[in-house]
């Protein structure tokens, strides 16, 4: 195989514009950007670039689940740049290019363990029935002022004239101007790395935000939402804020979640969820029963920790159940209300700490499942059903529980692949025995003094 080199127009503003060297980055299954920079001219020449396989399955706390996949055999993967994705980094001080890469494995084939290559799989599936998904995520996240000790809770970051948000701030434009210089870096960082941001918003908690991606590929768009989480704890970081996006930063406050919008269209770029009278489709149907059968199957993989459970409370809009209903915000499954051509599902459940071609990649996954075996959904839910008992099924409530049902279905392995399944959920089992092995302050504050 010919080693990709950039065109002769990247390979111009490279050496134009004095960049150094070149990021060939991937995101590990946290989501996290790992790879190695390599010298501006060799990328040119089109070196080729290898890295250690089973860098892509390194957990949250830096250990590799277990020997089978690091340590006796430790085989390397190639990084093969997808040139289309070539841009600047907008927080480097000297001039710096980034591209996404793909890890192939020696035999040519994408490596299964990376996430990228998951979606990739997904995506195949639907591009063999000649259909394309469309999706938009959103994103929340949360500010708040720097700090080093993991102990204490997280602070708001202090407001023009030493304010500090009390709450009454969402949906004002009064801190957008308070953070003015952080947002303008976020906007041209967006403009740099190619990123169609749509609406922004100061969301219903204290230094909460959410910004909207615009709707498209999906593979373009995980790229994008992979970058922007980047580009948001970096440019954070540079003014002095610290940028969360954990599910659940504040006891008692909203979570953060990454809403993700889909529909699909076939090769004339009709929407298949809708019938040309404009009702909603078998497929539409079929699409939707795909949802509710295999999420909770797959909620590892778009609620990746202990702590995206937390934000399954009731009463704070965060979806508590996998029923679906149209323009309802009590449901895991929102039909938004629409024409006819963008008659799509926003699948509520994945929070913002999850790794964006993952949670892309299950949500598509289980949706196309239900159209290929044509599954039938349960009836609309109507009005507030955050406390009513439904015919739904029901949703793992903790990542000890949504581990087990990953082990006792297929769905993981079935799009993703034997060796992707077990070594995800190897991965997450290290994360748990970590988080279980700590102390909390709860235990330290109410146990202590017990006789
Ligand atoms: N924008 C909203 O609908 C709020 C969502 C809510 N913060 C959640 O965690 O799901």
């Amino acid at each position: 195989m010919q080693h990709p080199v950039p065109s002769a127009e990247q390979a111009q503003w490279l050496s134009a514009s004095g960049v150094r060297d070149v990021e060939l980055a991937f995101a590990d299954v946290t989501g996290f950007a790992r790879g190695k920079t390599l010298p501006s001219k060799a990328f040119i020449q089109g070196q080729p670039l290898r890295i250690a396989r089973a860098v892509a399955i390194q957990s949250c706390i830096g250990e590799f689940p277990d020997y089978r996949y690091y340590g006796e055999n430790d085989p390397d993967v190639l990084l093969l740049p997808d040139m289309s994705t070539l841009r600047p980094v907008p927080w480097a001080n000297t001039p710096r290019a980034l591209v996404l890469c793909d890890n192939v494995d020696h035999d040519g084939s994408l490596s299964p363990l990376a996430p990228r290559s998951a979606l990739k799989a997904v995506l195949a599936r639907y591009a063999a029935r000649g259909w394309t998904p469309v999706v938009a995520p959103e994103l929340e996240f949360y500010l708040f002022a720097p700090d080093a000790d993991a102990d204490a809770p997280f602070q708001n970051p202090a407001l023009r004239g030493g304010r500090r948000e009390q709450g009454f701030d969402s949906f004002s434009f009064s801190t957008l101007n308070d953070h003015e210089a952080f947002f303008d870096d976020i906007y041209r960082g967006c403009e740099q790395l190619g990123i169609h941001t749509d609406t922004w918003v100061h969301e219903m908690g204290p230094s909460q935000f959410e910004i909207n991606l615009k709707h498209g590929d999906a593979l373009a768009l995980a790229d994008q939402t992979f970058l922007f989480k980047t580009l948001l704890k970096e440019t954070g970081l540079r003014h002095g804020l610290r940028v969360v996006c954990m599910a659940k930063p504040l006891a008692g406050q909203p979570g953060s979640s990454m809403h993700i919008h889909q529909s699909v269209v076939d090769g004339n770029g009709r929407n298949v969820f809708s019938q040309p009278n404009g009702e909603g489709s078998h497929a539409f149907l079929h699409y939707l029963a795909g949802l509710q059968r295999y999420l909770p199957q797959l909620m590892p993989l778009y609620c990746p920790s202990p702590n995206s459970f937390r934000r399954f409370v009731k009463g704070l809009a965060a979806p508590v159940n996998l029923s679906w209903g149209i323009d309802n915000r009590s449901v895991g499954l929102r039909v938004p209300v629409s024409g006819p051509e963008a008659r799509r599902v926003e699948n509520r459940l994945p929070g913002c700490d999850a790794n964006p071609y993952l949670a892309l990649a299950a949500s598509l996954g289980a949706g196309l499942l239900g159209v290929e075996e044509e599954l039938q959904p349960t009836a609309a839910a109507e009005g507030n059903v955050f406390n009513q008992q439904l015919d739904a099924p029901e949703l793992p409530a903790t990542l000890e529980a949504a581990l087990a049902a990953l082990r006792g279905g297929d769905a993981c392995s079935r799009l993703f692949g034997a060796e992707f399944a077990a070594a995800y959920a190897a991965v997450k089992e290290v994360e748990l025995a970590s988080f279980q092995g700590e102390i909390s302050a709860w235990e330290r504050r109410y146990l202590a003094t017990l006789a």
